[in-house]
């Protein structure tokens, strides 16, 4: 793993503060795909939705690349926004492209390694080299290389152009929609990284202790409801999605968030399930590229590599969930 510092690609760092704590740092480029190109919410204008334009780089691995992934399927932008998938270890050399099972190579920039674009974007380039990255070709730049406006994007940017009309962040729904968001960002998308990636006793219990309490309020509020805002699934379940799937797999045992197994909580079990058998979902979860990238990248906590057979989880067990509505 590694970083770029103006343009130049280094591999020691620290990657936790003095206190044992992981920070996510800054994600670098804001810039919005909109209908007519005029500036979205951060960033420059002069990305106009286009079909054939765009294209996203993600790993299977990542929960934040999944989300933009999953809407890409949901809003029927395959035809419009290209794809290329990485490698799933992430080493030495950042994100690449060798050839693997489910691997896409990068048809648009021939790329060998990801950060590769990022200093094409800007040469000068400094931060973290991440999925997922939407790339606008006819400007050859990184749009936006962070997921939740990636999402907000693909929900809206492309109706004109050929997406379909299915809406994941309503307007009515919007307040409940980012403030469930920021619970579940803070304590569970990325709870589960600032339990895993803690160097410090403290560290480590102060994320897992309010992780397992959201995952206990969200229990009880699936209990009542099909989804966790409105009738239709919307963009926060898909984000809560990406990291439950995940969850006994990796974070269970790898990240030490052994609190509770998924499986233990019967409405969040049956909901995630839920939304893997939703239409265009489960093609975007591949476990072989999960698993063998955080137990064999994540190398100062699985020094072996070895990745666990287990658990045995059936996704595609009836959820009957449909009788709570929506
Ligand atoms: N804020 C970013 C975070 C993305 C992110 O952290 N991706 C991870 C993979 S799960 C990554 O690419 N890490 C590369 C590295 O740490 O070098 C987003 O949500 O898009």
């Amino acid at each position: 793993m590694g970083l770029l510092i103006d343009g130049a690609w280094h591999t020691h760092y620290a990657r936790t503060t003095k206190d044992g704590r992981f920070a996510r740092p800054q994600t670098q480029f804001r810039h919005w795909v909109t209908p007519d190109g005029a500036a979205g919410p951060t960033g420059e204008a002069g990305f106009p939705a286009e079909a054939g334009r765009y294209h996203l780089y993600v790993s299977y691995a990542c929960p934040w690349a999944s989300r933009a992934l999953i809407l890409r399927v949901l809003k029927g932008l395959e035809g419009l926004v290209g794809l290329s998938v990485v490698h799933w270890f992430l080493g030495e050399d950042g994100w690449h492209f060798d050839p693997a099972d489910g691997v896409i190579p990068d048809t648009v920039n021939g790329v060998r390694f990801l950060r590769e674009l990022y200093t094409r974007a800007d040469p000068a380039c400094s931060g973290k080299v991440t999925v997922p990255v939407l790339w606008d070709k006819k400007r050859g730049t990184i749009v936006n290389n962070e997921s939740a406006d990636i999402l907000r994007m693909f929900n809206r940017a492309f109706d004109g152009v050929g997406a379909n009309r299915e809406d994941f962040f309503p307007e009515p729904l919007r307040a409940e929609i980012d403030r469930i968001n920021a619970r579940i960002y803070d304590t569970v998308n990325d709870g589960v990284y600032k339990a895993g990636f803690a160097t410090s006793q403290e560290a480590y219990e102060s994320a897992v202790v309010p992780l397992f309490e959201t995952l206990d309020w969200l229990e009880e509020r699936l209990g009542r409801a099909r989804f966790l805002v409105g009738a239709r699934p919307t963009e926060a379940d898909f984000r809560l999605f990406t990291t439950l799937v995940r969850f006994d797999a990796v974070y269970h045992g790898h990240f030490k968030c052994n609190l509770r197994r998924l499986l233990d909580y019967p409405n969040l079990w049956a909901y995630t399930r839920d939304l893997y058998q939703w239409p265009g979902v489960a093609e975007t979860v591949r476990f072989d590229h999960i698993k063998g990238h955080y137990y064999g990248s994540h190398r100062n906590i699985n020094p072996t590599g070895i990745v666990p057979v287990g658990p045995a989880l059936d996704l595609l067990e009836p959820h009957d969930r449909a009788s709570k509505g929506g």
